[in-house]
């Protein structure tokens, strides 16, 4: 199906041809599962979950027929609060809570956790649809991560649970505040008629004097890099200026957890890049604010400290990003193998 979208020419012979070539995939997949059974014991717990096709259900992850140095591992990782959540190889990890925690540990160093995190829609027809399935995640302090997973697999859903504003079904969440949001298009975010104005927005309701104002929106913009543009009408600016207007805003109002959603994607690299040093800059000059980036782009991942992975409403990978790097491009050479060159 998907080779018949990236080629919609192929004529009647290539797609028998194609049947032919997936079902001797299933054959090979069902043979190789089999296989699979047999070596369990040896493979790590994250890519148990990742590659099966039946993942266990949560209330049975981790699965009782791991190994024993798996499941240590898991709960070092449960326990750690530094940047180094993985600190061993082999690297990969499974998500961090294996039960509902009873309560959300406040005593580490941490600004964003949740814990067994599910979100559910009811259509109109009153089916319930799972939108996240059992995600914890734990994010510490004055870290710079991002949230990674293909097309609909509930990353801005994730971001909207942790910025409160979709309630999830079951699970706890606890997020540092203030946090602020920031929107994929800056046109729903940025407002007021010039950057100074823009920035400053947010501050009304602090009860600050003038120069207060003054004061937190020029450092703020100086942050993201724009301090230049004070005065400049906001409808001048290109899409990446505006992103960093929208971070600034943010940062004017002292945020401690900025949740930023796609904030690259309709921008050209050079605005790109500007974007992302402008986040980095702003968690260089205050130990304490955290972000969490929402991307498709796996080139983006070198600027960030730790990373999660996401398919299918589930938390797949969670820690440091060279593992998800490299597991990434696994899953991306294992698909083009299986569907251009079996
Ligand atoms: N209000 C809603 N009603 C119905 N389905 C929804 C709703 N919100 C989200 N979804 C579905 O939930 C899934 C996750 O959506 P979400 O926007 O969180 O994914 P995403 O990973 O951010 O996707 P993308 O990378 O394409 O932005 C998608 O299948 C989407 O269609």
């Amino acid at each position: 199906m998907i080779i018949v979208y990236l080629t919609p020419k192929l004529g009647n012979e290539k797609l028998v041809l194609f049947s032919l070539i997936r079902s001797q995939d299933r054959e090979q997949k069902k043979k190789k599962r089999k296989k699979g059974k047999e070596k369990t014991q040896q493979v790590p717990v994250s890519l148990l979950h990742a590659n099966d096709d039946q993942p266990p259900p949560a209330d049975q992850f981790p699965p009782p027929r791991l190994p024993t140095v798996v499941r240590r591992r898991c709960s070092m990782v449960s326990k750690s609060s530094s940047l180094n959540l993985v600190t061993s190889s082999p690297p990969l990890l499974s998500p961090l809570f294996s039960s509902p925690p009873s309560r959300i540990n406040l005593t580490e160093n941490i600004a964003i956790e949740g814990g067994n995190l599910s979100f559910s829609i009811t259509t109109r027809q009153g089916k319930i649809v799972p939108i996240l399935r059992d995600c914890s995640l734990r994010i510490p302090s004055g870290q710079f991560w991002m949230l990674l997973g293909p097309n609909g697999c509930g990353k801005s859903t994730l971001l909207k649970v942790l910025a409160g504003l979709l309630n999830t079904t079951t699970g706890a969440v606890y997020v540092k505040k203030p946090k602020c949001f920031v929107f994929q298009n800056p046109d729903y975010q940025v407002v007021m008629p010039t950057v100074e104005a823009d920035v400053a927005f947010g501050l009304g309701k602090l009860n600050l004097t003038n120069d207060e104002v003054k004061s937190r929106v020029l450092e703020a913009l100086s942050a993201v890099g724009m301090s230049s543009y004070l005065q400049r009408s906001v409808q001048t600016l290109s899409g990446g200026q505006k992103q960093r207007v929208a971070i600034a805003g943010a940062l004017a109002e002292a945020c401690k957890v900025l949740l930023l959603d796609e904030l690259t994607t309709f921008l050209d690299e050079n605005d790109q890049m500007g974007v992302i040093k402008a986040v980095r800059n702003s968690l260089r000059n205050s130990e304490d604010v955290t972000a969490l980036w929402v991307t498709h782009r796996l080139e983006e991942l070198e600027y960030a400290d730790g990373a999660i992975y996401m398919e299918d409403g589930k938390v797949v990978m969670h820690g440091d990003v060279a593992s998800i790097q490299s597991f990434i491009q696994t899953k991306q050479s294992d698909y083009i193998k299986r569907n251009y060159y079996s």
